[in-house]
Parts: structure tokens; sequence; C-alpha cells
């Protein structure tokens, strides 16, 4: 799914409009039932008191549009104007004549922290405050209306974006900003739902459609794009009846110091586990024993050192390369590396401490070869790029990172986020039983895997970091976040493939073709 910039949402509204040959307002009039008719499917009618905080902007506007149909419909609505400026738009100004047209109980003004209303825990409170418009720091009192919102433990619904969350800056004080159980969001998701710094300020979220031109939204290239299963599936490459596992490539796995030979033995196992023909693993001789008692399936050639990778020597062919899973820094290790990276042609995909070695020699560089794999976790991707003051930053300084080397750069965490030619590809998949050792390791396999079978380099770490996640999700059902292995994963990856084919359930495939 795309994620559109402001500026795209609002071209995406000015353009429907003109080709749909309806006015904004009718537009506001859609999103604005498209949120009644959400509550209403899951509130029945039911009397529970809902306070709609409209501000003065089309955020505003659609908060009244629901506030009327709501009232039309008989619900308990007490509606509210956050009066922060008196600038107010054409068609919140309309949509105000509307509910005073539609009920005696107009509408109350708030304009300062004085007169907040009183609500209850077990009320609903719908954030029309601010949508995507929001362009500056919000002011005290209207900050102090958001931590009442949060104080008051009511359910809160926020339309559109939690209001005080900007969709293209950081947060500066966390207090001004709306706490969403939920948020309904037009046009597409945003970037900011995803992110470590801002994720927290929506629990949930769904995307309303509300007829934003086709063409528009089709053709429109975005610098985001959502990664779910519906993005990975065409990427998919089938198998012919008479494949043979030549076809499937042979991945290497080169890493591994004596403890740590568990990281090679884990992504050698899930690159073979996603379907690579031939893996060998490249190891210290200390691990000979236990790889291939652990994993009888790999092949296995040792460095010249019991316990370390100090010269990197083969003559096999590989069709992609792994490096760095549990391999240390020891200085013969940084010295072999350098002496690969001269000659190798394979594609490469780094990790772990093969990170460690780049960030600490940054001339090794410019000796990847194009479109290799980095996937750091924060505190590796820190060493690479540098520090970095909040997420945006983040994210501009690995986009640089990326294209001045031209990498595709796997940037781990718990919305994973792959980076490439300026584009970054958010991934849905995954959950916190994640945060366990080896993981990582598996994922490097499973990248590792996927290029093996001829997917690019950028697909494979696409798909990867999605088959990763959705192993997991697969893997808890059974063991619960505390009790998942990296192991499960690896035995999940095969039931993560499956599901790519499976059938939306019944009440799913309902909802999809209620949606059209
Ligand atoms: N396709 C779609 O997505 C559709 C979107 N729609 C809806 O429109 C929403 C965007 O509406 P919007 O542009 O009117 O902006 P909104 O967020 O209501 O803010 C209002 C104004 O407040 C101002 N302002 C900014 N910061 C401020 C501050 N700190 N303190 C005080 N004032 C501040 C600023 O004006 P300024 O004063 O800078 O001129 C701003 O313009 C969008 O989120 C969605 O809900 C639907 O209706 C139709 C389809
Ligand atoms: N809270 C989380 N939610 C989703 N995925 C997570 C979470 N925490 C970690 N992960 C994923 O788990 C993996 C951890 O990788 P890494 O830190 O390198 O682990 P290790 O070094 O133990 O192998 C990454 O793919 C990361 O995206
Ligand atoms: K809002």
């Amino acid at each position: 799914m795309k994620i559109f910039s402001k500026a795209q949402i609002y071209e995406g509204d000015r353009l429907t409009a003109e080709r749909q040959n309806i006015s904004s307002t009718d537009l506001m009039e859609r999103a604005g039932t498209q949120i009644f008719n959400w509550m209403h499917a899951r509130m029945q009618g039911a009397q529970v008191p809902i306070h709609i905080f409209c501000g003065i902007g089309n955020n505003g506007g659609d908060g009244l549009v629901l506030a009327r149909h709501l009232v039309l419909d008989g619900y308990n609505v007490k509606t509210y104007i956050i009066n922060y400026s008196d600038k107010r738009s054409k068609d919140f100004l309309i949509n105000y004549d509307r509910i005073k047209n539609t009920t005696k109980d107009w509408p109350v003004l708030l304009s300062d922290a004085e007169e907040l209303p009183e609500i209850h825990p077990n009320d609903i409170i719908v954030d029309a405050v601010f949508g995507i418009g929001l362009n500056r720091p919000v002011v005290n009192w209207v900050k102090t209306l958001f931590m009442h919102f949060k104080a008051s433990k009511a359910f809160t619904l926020s339309i559109d974006i939690p209001s005080g969350l900007f969709v293209d800056k950081p947060v500066e004080d966390e207090d001004a900003v709306v706490y969403a159980g939920f948020t309904l969001s037009f046009a597409s998701p945003k970037l900011v739902f995803f992110l470590p710094e801002t994720a927290k300020y929506t629990v949930q979220w769904e995307i309303l459609d509300i007829g934003l031109d086709q063409e528009y939204t089709f053709t429109t290239q975005t610098e985001t794009e959502l990664i779910s299963k519906y993005e990975v599936l065409p990427n998919y490459r089938p198998r012919d009846k008479f494949s043979h596992k030549g076809q499937f490539g042979h991945s290497l796995i080169i890493g591994g110091s004596y403890g740590k030979i568990g990281a090679v033995t884990l992504a050698s196992k899930a690159a073979l586990s996603t379907g690579a023909g031939l893996v060998t693993a490249f190891i210290p001789k200390c691990g000979y024993q236990i790889l291939q008692t652990a994993f009888p399936e790999a092949m296995v050639i040792t460095d010249d050192s019991e316990t370390t990778i100090t010269n990197i020597n083969f003559d096999i062919e590989p069709t992609v390369i792994a490096f760095g899973v549990g391999i240390g820094k020891h200085v013969e290790t940084v010295k072999t590396f350098e002496a690969f990276l001269k000659t190798n042609k394979a594609p490469l995909v780094i990790d772990a401490d093969g990170l460690n070695i780049l960030a600490e020699n940054k001339g090794l560089l410019k000796l990847l070869p194009p479109e290799c794999v980095l996937t750091p976790h924060p505190k590796e991707l820190e060493r690479l790029i540098g520090a970095w003051a909040n997420d945006f930053e983040k994210l501009d300084k690995a986009k640089a990172f990326a294209e001045k080397y031209k990498i595709v750069l796997v940037i781990k965490g718990a919305n994973t986020i792959t980076i490439f030619n300026n584009k970054q590809f958010v991934n849905t998949t995954g959950n916190p039983g994640l945060a366990t050792a080896g993981s990582g390791d598996v994922l490097t396999g499973i990248i590792t895997g996927l290029i093996s079978q001829g997917y690019h380099t950028l697909s494979a770490a696409i798909f990867g970091v999605y088959l990763h996640g959705k192993a997991a999700d697969i893997a808890v059902e059974d063991s619960g976040y505390e009790s998942l292995l990296a192991t499960h994963v690896i035995e999940n990856i095969g039931k993560a493939i499956v599901d790519l084919f499976a059938q939306p359930e019944q009440h799913e495939a309902a909802q999809q073709s209620q949606e059209n």
C-alpha cells in the first residue's frame, strides 16, 4: 500500500473533486459519512455519551459531518468547537451551519482550558481537532485539552491522524499529542504510525476508502510503501514442476567464532528452509562437528583457524554469500574480509559483526558489490551512519548512506524499514517475540536463501523481512511472545509461505466485498 505524502494527499483531494465533478464539501461529506458508518456498525445505536471535539479546519469539518449523522440517528452526542484560530475553513463553516440546522443542541465553543467538559471513562471521545494540516506546535490550552482526554481514560477515536501529530516532523512535546485507541485515516496510512517514536500515539488504525480518483492513486509514485502480503505476492517466483536444486542456487554463509557457531547454524537452516538449493557454511574448525550434527543438510568448509575466520578461501561458486553472523571482529577476520571484498563478485548480505567491521573500517564500504544487502539493528545502524536526533533524521541519514554506497539497507525493528534508491518499504509483519537471541541470524539466512533462488537483492530483502515476521506471527500463536525461539521462526517459514496463497477467512472476504 502506498503511503502518500501530505502534498500528495491534498493533490489527490483536489484532483478527485475535479475529475468526479464534485465539490470539496461533497468529499468531506463522504469522509464524515464513512466514519459514521464505521461507528454505527459497531455501536448499533448504543447510547454511550460521544464527545466530538472539532477544530476549525477540514479535520474539524469531518468531525461536524460525523456529529450531524450521529445526531440524526439518535446517538447521545455532544459537539465542541476547539476555537484555536479564527481562520475557519470554508467546508468547516458549511458543516457548522448544517449541524446548527440539524439540532438545537449547538456545538459548544471552547477557547481556553477553563471550561473543559467532564468526560467519564466509559464515554467516547472523537478527536477531530487537527488533521494533516498541523504545521506548528499547539498552544498551551489545546495541549491541556489533549491531556484531559488522556486523563479521562475514555476510548479515543482520532480522525485521520491523532491531533498534535505532524505527518512529516518529530513530536517535540509528548503531552501535546492525542493518544488514540483507534485512528480512522483517509487516503493512506501515515508514515508516523510506523516509526518507533510516534507509533504509540495510535494503538490501531484503519483506512477508510473515500473514493479518491483511482488513476491518481494507481499512478502516483510514493517515497514510502507499506508491505503486506499483497505487495510481496506479485514478486513471488513460482517453481516449475521439472525444476531441480541446481536452479535454486548455492548459498555460502561465512561466519561463526568460538561460542557462536549457533548463529551460522541458524542462518544456514533459514536459507535452506526458504528454498536455497544448496547451503555451505564457512566456519572456524571448532564448529565443524557442531554444525554437521545440528544441521546435516548443510555442507561445511572450515577456516584454517580453530576459533575465528582468518582466511576466506573456498573452491565453490556460490550464488550469494552472507557474511558476519557470529563472526567477531578479530584483526585477522577484518584482513581476510577486506581481501575477500576486493575479489568477490557474488551478491552479498552483511549482518552483525560484518556491519561493525564496516563501521570501524569505512574504507571497506566502497568495496561492496552494487545492491549489497546490509541488515543493521538500530545500534549497528548508529555505528554505520552516526547518531540521529529523531526518526525523520534517522531515515534521511539512512537514505543518504544507502544512496552513497548503492546498497539495500534493512533497518531492523518493530516495523523494519528497507531502504533503497531513496525509497522506503515499511514491513507490517512481526511481533515482540522476535526480540530474542538469533532472530536476526534467521533473517540473514532467509534473505540469503531468496537471493540464492534468483530474487533481486531488494525483492529478497523486502520479501525476506515479510516472511520472517509472518513466520514469527504464526509461531507466537503456539509459543506466546516470551517463549519464541529463533528456531521456531525457522520452523514456521513454510507456513508463512503457504499463507501467501491462503484464501481470506469468510468474515474477511465479506468485509472486503463490502468495502468494494
Ligand atoms: N483525502 C483526504 O485526506 C481528505 C481529508 N480531509 C480532512 O482534511 C484534513 C486536513 O484539513 P486542513 O488542511 O484544513 O488542516 P487541519 O489539520 O484541519 O488544520 C486546520 C488549520 O489549522 C492551522 N494550524 C496548523 N497548526 C496549527 C496550530 N498548531 N495551532 C493553530 N492552528 C494551526 C492551519 O492553518 P494556518 O493557520 O496555518 O493557515 C491548518 O490549515 C485531513 O486531515 C482530513 O481530516 C477530508 O475532509 C476530505 C478528504
Ligand atoms: N518488537 C519487535 N517487533 C517486531 N520485530 C522485532 C522486534 N524486535 C526485534 N524484531 C526483529 O527481530 C530481529 C532481531 O535482529 P537482531 O537484533 O539482529 O537479533 P540477533 O542479533 O539476536 O540475531 C530483527 O529482524 C528485528 O526486526
Ligand atoms: K485528528
